[in-house]
């Protein structure tokens, strides 16, 4: 018994001096680490917002996107919170009259009004733009589509966002913004990765964008858009094909068959039993057919169906010139293509299209894919309406027509092979931002992505909290090890008295 408290009475660690060490010594680490916690804690987020709206061919739609107000220029940050689809047509076919083109718009504005915290409204920029259905107006009746702009401005100035105005985009614009946002979105220009094409299918024209290694822009420099992005330098190959967005291409493809003589079209794009009463005028009241217009034609002509993939694809075939080629390699109609190099996101009609038909899984092989196809098409179009009460008609009668457009503008428009069918990814959304244009455009032009890298803390938060916290923990049994001549002696082996 009293040579265990003889011991415990000799323990160094028990003197008032190491205690009052240690306690010292603990609340010092405490309070270092809490100030270190504290000084350095991420300040509270607050956000930031952008509107731009996409005003298609077919419909306009908003997108509104947010990032943290601190990180304007750490990227891959900004993401579209909230989007509303315009209900009506797109603002092209408001042509003759205009005011409702601004009208139509209000409702999403409003919708927009709410979203935006009321604070952030004045500083929130505030984009239209404008893709292939202003640009045929644009090119068959310019007064009627500046009317349309002014109404459009006038309505959007009516709220109290940032506006930044109204305007068209180019077809290289809207294929560059295209890939920027893709890329943006999967992290791949921050990181210097291999980048990921980008294959935008709209209702009147149609976009195609990608690095290829074998292209640096001197052949047909006209395809060539550079960026410098995070210290990366880009030479990306674009082009959009006007008219060739799927609802023109249709057109095309009809007023090809329609050349046969007025009357009936059977149709091997449509499904056996659809037939439709439709009006010539409407059919060829665009540029992109209004030359093919027949002489002497009835007002309207029967529209009916039977069904056959591969006669479908031959009259799709019809609308793509092969021959003339002036470069070393072409897509068609001319234009000059590098090699593909993938791999591709397709989006927008591309999506909607393969997602309806159950078609976005491109592992499955290419013969496969134009087998299922072959048997929707061949479907009768009773049977089709019956499986699909909720599917809108004009979309559901087209599926066949588009997804046979869309795999020959693939493969004998773009060179697309069995193999290479597989780097394609049908995509709608990337992490909860849709696939398309519009965050490119912004990004650029609130020069959200800086030229160079940024400087980034070479640490992040919580590892620079646990380097503090262990370097005090060290320094602290460094200190109490340099205080050992103080520490009182201890015998090896106790004594026993
Ligand atoms: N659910 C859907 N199913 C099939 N097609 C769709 C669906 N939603 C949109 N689309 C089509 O996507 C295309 C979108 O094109 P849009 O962006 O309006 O034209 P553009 O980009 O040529 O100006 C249109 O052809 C439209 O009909
Ligand atoms: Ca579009």
């Amino acid at each position: 018994m009293s040579a265990q408290r003889e011991m415990k009475e000799k323990n160094p660690w028990h003197t008032p001096v190491t205690i009052i060490i240690t306690v010292i010594g603990v609340i010092a680490i405490v309070a270092l680490v809490t100030v270190a916690v504290l000084q350095n804690r991420p300040l509270p987020q607050k956000y930031k917002y952008g509107i731009v709206l996409d005003a298609g061919s077919s419909h306009t739609a908003l997108y509104i996107y947010e990032w943290p107000a601190e990180k304007d220029n750490n990227t891959g940050r900004v993401e579209q919170t909230h989007s509303c689809k315009v209900k009506g047509p797109g603002i092209s076919s408001y042509a003759s009259n205009p005011l409702k083109a601004g009208e139509s718009l209000r409702e999403c504005m409003q919708e927009a009004e709410q979203r935006v915290p009321g604070k952030r409204h004045h500083e929130t920029p505030l984009y239209l733009g404008a893709t292939a259905g202003m640009r045929l107006l644009n090119m068959e009746n310019s007064v009627a589509s500046d009317k349309v702009f002014q109404a459009v401005e006038e309505a959007l100035k009516k709220f109290p966002f940032s506006y930044q105005g109204a305007r068209i985009l180019s077809g290289q614009e809207e294929g560059s913004f295209g890939w920027v946002t893709v890329n943006y979105l999967d992290d791949r220009l921050k990181q210097g990765l291999e980048t990921t094409g980008a294959l935008d299918l709209g209702g009147a024209s149609t976009q195609i964008s990608f690095v290829s290694d074998n292209y640096n822009g001197s052949e047909s420099p006209r395809n060539s858009v550079t960026f410098r992005l995070y210290g990366n330098d880009y030479n990306l190959y674009t082009h959009s094909f006007l008219c060739y967005g799927k609802d023109q291409a249709l057109r095309m493809t009809l007023a090809h068959q329609s050349q046969a003589g007025p009357g009936t079209v059977l149709d091997p794009c449509f499904h056996p039993g659809y037939t439709e009463t439709k009006n010539y005028l409407v059919l060829y009241d665009s540029p992109c057919v209004s030359d093919r217009k027949p002489q002497g034609a009835p007002a309207t002509f029967n529209h009916s169906g039977n069904g056959n993939f591969l006669e479908c694809q031959k009259n799709i075939k019809s609308i793509f010139d092969f021959n003339s080629c002036k470069y070393s390699q072409c897509s068609f109609n001319g234009v000059f293509q590098p090699l593909l190099q993938g791999p591709f996101g397709a989006f927008s009609a591309y999506y909607f299209v393969m997602n309806f038909l159950n078609l976005t899984n491109t592992s499955i092989p290419l013969d496969t894919v134009k087998e299922k196809l072959k048997d929707y098409c061949a479907t009768p179009w009773n049977q089709i309406r019956q499986q699909h009460p909720n599917i809108k008609l004009k979309y559901l009668a087209e599926y066949c027509f588009a997804g046979t457009y869309i795999l020959t503008l693939l493969t004998e428009g773009y060179n697309f092979t069995s193999e290479s069918y597989s780097d394609i990814k049908f995509i709608e959304k990337i992490k909860g931002s849709d696939a398309g244009w519009t965050l490119g455009y912004m990004l650029n032009l609130t020069n959200m992505i800086p030229a160079e890298a940024p400087d980034s803390p070479p640490l992040p938060h919580a590892g620079y909290v646990s380097i503090v916290s262990i370097i005090a923990v060290l320094i602290f049994i460094l200190f109490i090890f340099s205080l050992r001549p103080l520490w009182p002696r201890c015998s090896k082996h106790p004594q026993i008295v």
